[in-house]
């Protein structure tokens, strides 16, 4: 059965739900480091499923979470100080609106959470080599421990129970991602998608769920490409979205897509092999088609506060690039009619865009 065709003019197909669309304001939680720890602890003890639940008072939720009073009183002064809960007139607790409003994204919560206590922890221990010694930086932070693309080459039980972690986290993230830089790319121009560092076919997925006329081809690392699979199993999209494990850098990459993207990927490389990878992408792109980089650009320093939340993407500050990179990438690897526009997710990220000259098939 062939697929649906695309609608003769989309800009931006309705379908996905609504969680898809809009980036959820969940860093406003996560600002002070000790009320996001307290945040951490309140959804591990059950004081958030709790008060999710209804209103409480102090004595209710320490009977039923099993914490002492005076520890809970603690815990729930954190988390009046960051917005989380707030006293009602009978002196109940609640959940505050605006923390109600972001609890469906609990996923996103908990895993920003989790990388927060890493990185904050690297800064801490290593901030002068931060500043003034990356090398020493990168060998001893534990956060690129995490990120061992060396133990994707081959899907053994072990290499795929170390690569798990960071691949829920990417995940977690690109399904929040997504949906914005969906809503600017125009699939009712696209058949092919082919997604360059596609981890775990989440965007690809996401892309096909949004475009039944869609189907997508996801190129990662070999362990990596094993989990997509089954981040993917029991998804309707995944009959459309295709692995294929490969190294990017070096392998032949897959013809005859007329959508190519990198998303969250080039600030991996230095500038000759991110340069490299946009010109290898280029020549893939089916004639007529697109090439889209969607990428953190430099953190926004003066513009806003460097706060605990963003230890998330400090991290990595020193790889994210100005769109002019690109845009010169782009330029050198022939394609035309290239822009750059800006999407604000957790920070500002850039989004390249570029056309492959001829017609399509
Ligand atoms: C920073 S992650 C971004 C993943 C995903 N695109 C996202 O937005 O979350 C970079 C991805 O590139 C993949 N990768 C790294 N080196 C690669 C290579 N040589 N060939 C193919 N994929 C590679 C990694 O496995 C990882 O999935």
């Amino acid at each position: 059965m062939s697929p649906p065709a695309p609608p003769a003019a989309a800009a931006s197909v309705p379908g996905a739900p609504a969680a898809d669309h809009a980036f959820p304001d969940v860093e406003r939680f996560l600002r002070h480091e000790f009320e996001a720890r307290a945040l951490a602890a309140a959804l591990g003890r059950g004081v958030i499923d709790r008060l999710a639940r209804s209103a409480a008072t102090i004595a209710a939720l320490a009977a039923e979470t099993g914490l002492a009073p005076e520890r809970l009183a603690l815990l729930l002064g954190l988390l009046a100080s960051g917005g989380v809960i707030a006293a009602a007139p009978d002196g109940t607790l609640a959940l505050t609106p605006a923390f109600r409003a972001v609890l469906p994204c609990r996923d996103l919560l908990e895993a920003k959470l989790a990388f927060l206590d890493l990185v904050s922890d690297d800064l801490r221990r290593l901030f002068p080599a931060f500043i003034d010694d990356p090398e020493r930086f990168l060998e001893q932070a534990r956060t690129f421990e995490l990120f061992r693309y060396d133990r994707c080459l081959v899907a053994t039980p072990e290499n795929c129970a170390a690569t798990r972690p960071w691949v829920a986290y990417t995940t977690c993230l690109t399904r929040y991602e997504a949906g914005p830089i969906l809503d600017r790319l125009d699939l009712g121009a696209h058949r092919r998608l082919l997604d360059l560092g596609g981890n775990s076919g989440e965007f690809a997925a996401r892309a096909c769920a949004r475009a039944p006329w869609l189907s997508a081809t996801v190129v990662d690392l070999p362990v990596v490409c094993a989990l997509g699979r089954d981040n993917l199993a029991n998804r309707a999209e995944a009959a459309r979205v295709a692995f294929r494990p490969a190294d990017m850098l070096r392998d032949r990459l897959p013809e005859g897509h007329d959508l190519v993207v990198f998303k969250s990927v080039l600030h991996d490389w230095p500038p000759r092999e991110a340069a490299d990878l946009v010109a290898r992408a280029a020549a893939a792109v089916a004639p007529g088609g697109r090439l889209v980089v969607a990428e953190r650009g430099p953190m926004p320093f003066g513009t806003r506060p460097v706060d605990y939340a963003s230890a998330a993407n400090l991290v990595f500050a020193p790889f994210f690039r100005d769109a002019a990179f690109y845009l010169e990438a782009f330029r050198r690897a022939g394609l035309v009619a290239v822009t750059a526009g800006t999407i604000d997710l957790d920070m500002p990220f850039h989004l390249v865009q570029g056309r492959k000259t001829g017609e399509p098939a």
